[in-house]
């Protein structure tokens, strides 16, 4: 049973269709993608899987049923538009967030205690959300989504305004939460991101799937592009050998080269044989920051 799916869920603005035909499913402890372009209908994606607006048509279901009340509570949501009140209490705000989905006053409160000590902000209880630097509000508002115990839980930008200490610490507090079996749908613009968290994505490009499936699988299907080599010989002249574009990198005698031709590795390989022992050969799989320009760069206003 999954713990997500979405079965061909189509949204129209008047004339503007921002969702076309998306199906996706998301198991229990997944962390899955959804990319896309600015306006590609992520965020409409995510609002109709909280409830928030209805899709015109096609079908959501969260473990094999309907939304509901009961839905309600089953779901967390960070926006990528923060809306913490900044003259409310953190303590106040949060309590009463978890309360509307249906937790009590007491275990609401004990959970914020929990999480503001593994936040170690213990501290933040009392303060209000405006005395709190961005980035702190920042982790307020993520304690505000994940409060109630969620099952399935919708990130958007979840480490944006973060600096990299944060950004770690929300990264493992997601894998942690995933191997508590929350199923979380991860929305953002940092392919560096996606490739650490999630196992399966979507790409969406002006409303529609284009390109969907484990990220494995995915980058198979795109050429490998870049070489690594690095020699105790002076391997200048790379750039020389037949199937190299230009050199991307040059650094403590290791070349990091672009290639346009399946065959270059091997002539590179070859050319710096022919100058000594080998230190190091690679040929790179595609990242998926390039592999989403390919995909959604073309024809991209
Ligand atoms: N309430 C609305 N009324 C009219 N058009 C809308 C509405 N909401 C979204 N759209 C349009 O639907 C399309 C998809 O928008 P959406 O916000 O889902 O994109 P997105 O992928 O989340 O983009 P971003 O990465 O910029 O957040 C856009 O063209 C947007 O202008």
């Amino acid at each position: 049973m999954k713990a997500l799916q979405v079965e061909r869920i189509i949204k129209n603005f008047g004339d503007k269709t921002a969702v076309n035909g998306l199906s996706f499913e998301v198991s229990q402890g997944e962390i899955y993608g959804l990319l896309g372009a600015n306006g590609a209908g992520k965020t409409t994606t995510m609002r109709m899987i909280l409830g928030l607006i209805l899709p015109d048509e096609g079908d959501i279901r969260y473990a094999g049923k309907a939304y509901s009340n009961e839905q309600l509570s089953m779901l967390g949501y960070l926006p990528e538009e923060r809306g913490m009140y900044p003259k409310i209490k953190v303590s106040d705000q949060i309590i009463y967030l978890a309360q509307l989905r249906g937790m009590s006053r007491k275990d609401a409160d004990q959970n914020l205690k929990r999480w503001l000590d593994k936040f170690q902000v213990p501290e933040y209880y009392n303060k209000k959300v405006e005395e709190l630097s961005k980035g702190n509000q920042q982790k307020i508002q993520f304690i505000a989504a994940v409060i109630h115990n969620p099952r399935v839980l919708i990130l958007d930008e979840a480490f944006s305004g973060l600096d990299p200490v944060n950004v770690e610490l929300l990264k493992s507090t997601v894998k942690e939460l995933r191997d508590g079996g929350t199923s979380i749908v991860f929305s953002t613009h940092r392919m560096e991101h996606v490739e650490e968290l999630c196992r399966n994505i979507t790409i969406m490009h002006k409303s529609n799937p284009v390109l969907q499936g484990p990220i494995k699988e995915i980058k198979k299907k795109f050429p490998q592009e870049r070489v690594v080599v690095a020699s105790e010989g002076d391997i200048s002249g790379l750039e020389n050998v037949a199937g190299v574009v230009n050199v991307l990198r040059h650094e403590h005698g290791g070349y990091e080269l672009k290639v346009d031709d399946p065959q270059a590795g091997q002539r590179i390989l070859q050319h710096a044989l022919a100058q000594g022992p080998i230190k190091r050969f690679e040929v790179l799989e595609p990242t998926l920051n390039e592999i989403f320009i390919k995909t959604v760069g073309e024809n991209h206003e």
